[in-house]
């Protein structure tokens, strides 16, 4: 780490000087900036990008979380913070620029600290030393590879077009290895900035827990020399629990696929091999924690390609379908369930390793695909999708008297809270009234129009890569 116009020893590093009192009035105190509006990050590959303009510029979730209290930097005025990040090694190292530092009544923030709460020991010092990890660590991933196993590329379709959108024909050119046992902390603690910078909400994983591990996408880059030419595209890790009695369950804990490689199939294919691996290894199912839509987005593209050419589930599919055609749904008072039946989520869960709560949500975009012409059976779909999510929220005593859902001010999404209310007596009590039902059914109208965006989406994308 190092500064341009100032040493890097005039940065604060002593914590007790981080947040000193100032005396001034309340108006004249330093406003801060905020760490968001200062910091830059590049990801560089070969030492000849560092400096460069044209280099990959990151978009990190959210750079404030990594600042004490509001996430604003104090005390320095023009600050200029430019971060290399090497996706050969993973060193990083920081350029500080600033005309001058000065209490202006909120302290100096400690910027070193601040920096290592990001990269940790993969921050470099010297940039000297920083350029040399470029030809002293060009065979990190090589290594680490090594210690790995290879696995089998999926050859189902779905993503080989989008991949051929690319000239230089990346996303064809990749492997995946797995790494298991040992080598999982010392790659992972590598890989940490990267999990904090730009996956949502991520904590990084316990290094120390055996059960971890690390399936790595990495790319053989043809025009390079022999050693050199192994970029890693992204990663997953995977938490492998045991199931009592004697089987075994997998799940996707954290996924990335770096920036300049995104929306180019490689997530997709990588979701493709852990689906190889749960089904080859017969586990009992793979789950993914918390998916971010865009992962989910991928994820149910993936399993719809899957369930649409499982044969055990059709003929359930095609009655359910038939019933709603013939039913409908929307003019009947009592919800009615139009479900698979219990043996095709075991069927599903025992052959594709898809769980039930995920093999529900493609269910119910697989009827969106059966009812065709769609258009013709959308008020019955809809008032299928509105019972679901209804029952989702609320439980399935949704229609029982003295329970009612409420809208509640909250600091998350508006659209998906909700809080249940329930009197003693079956009558509402309290601020419960006329506006705070048309609240509630506007709050689920939104959240069913929402869906049914989503499953346009998928059903459009999934009908075109099936054709
Ligand atoms: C359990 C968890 O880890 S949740 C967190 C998941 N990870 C992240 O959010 C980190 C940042 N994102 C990523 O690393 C990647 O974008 C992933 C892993 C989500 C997907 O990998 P990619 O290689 O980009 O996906 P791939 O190219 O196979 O598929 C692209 C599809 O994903 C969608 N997608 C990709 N990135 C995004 C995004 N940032 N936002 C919304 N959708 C996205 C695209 O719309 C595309 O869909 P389409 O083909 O239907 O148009």
């Amino acid at each position: 780490m190092g500064t341009k116009n100032q040493a890097s020893s005039d940065l604060v590093s002593d914590p007790k000087k981080k947040r000193r009192v100032g005396f001034g009035k309340s108006a004249q105190l330093d406003p801060g900036v905020e760490a968001n509006d200062c910091i830059k990050i590049y990801l560089v590959s070969r030492k000849e990008e560092v400096d460069s303009p044209d280099s990959c510029c990151i978009d990190p979730i959210d750079l404030n979380k990594f600042f004490e209290d509001d996430g604003k930097i104090y005390g320095y005025k023009g600050l200029k913070i430019t971060v290399w990040l090497s996706s050969i090694s993973f060193h990083a190292y920081a350029d500080i620029v600033f005309e001058s530092t000065s209490d202006g009544g909120k302290g100096i923030t400690d910027l070193k600290s601040a920096l290592k709460n990001m990269f940790a020991e993969n921050l470099v010092e010297k940039k000297e030393e920083f350029l040399n990890t470029f030809s002293s660590e060009r065979l990190y991933i090589k290594s680490v590879i090594s210690s790995g196993v290879a696995l089998e590329q999926p050859t189902a379709n779905g993503r080989s077009s989008d991949s051929s959108k690319n000239s230089k024909g990346e996303a064809s050119d990749f492997e995946v290895f797995k790494v298991a046992g040992e080598p999982v902390g010392h790659l992972y603690s590598r890989l940490v900035p990267l999990v904090l910078l730009l996956i949502d909400g991520s904590n990084p994983i316990d290094i120390n827990d055996p059960r971890w591990e690390i399936y790595m996408v990495v790319r053989k880059t043809a025009d390079l020399q022999e050693d050199i030419g192994i970029n890693m595209i992204g990663f997953a890790a995977v938490y492998r629990f045991h199931r009592y009695p004697d089987s075994q369950r997998l799940r996707l804990g954290q996924i990335l696929v770096l920036p300049p490689y995104q929306g180019k199939g490689y997530g997709g294919s990588l979701l493709k091999v852990l689906n190889n691996v749960a089904v080859s290894e017969d586990v009992y199912d793979l789950t993914v924690e918390e998916p971010e839509d865009s992962l989910q987005h991928v994820r149910t593209k993936i399993d719809l390609q899957r369930l649409l050419v499982f044969s055990p589930i059709q003929n359930a599919l095609s009655a359910v379908v038939s019933r709603i055609k013939s039913e409908n749904p929307s003019k009947r008072s009592e919800p009615c369930q139009y479900g698979p039946p219990r043996s095709a989520v075991e069927d599903v869960r025992k052959s594709l390793k898809i769980n039930k709560r995920q093999f529900l949500q493609c269910w119910e975009i697989l009827l969106y695909l059966g009812l065709d012409p769609i258009d013709k059976y959308m008020e019955s779909y809809r008032a299928i999708v509105t019972a679901r999510i209804k029952t989702d929220i609320i439980g399935k005593d949704s229609e029982v008297v003295g329970k009612r859902i409420i809208d509640v001010p909250t600091e998350f999404d508006q659209e998906t809270s909700f809080a249940m209310f329930k009197s003693q007596n079956g009558n509402v009590t309290g601020s419960e009234s006329d506006g705070a039902k048309s609240n509630q059914e506007e709050s689920l109208r939104q959240l069913v129009d929402e869906r049914m965006k989503e499953i346009k989406l998928i059903a459009e994308k999934v009908s075109m890569s099936t054709r």
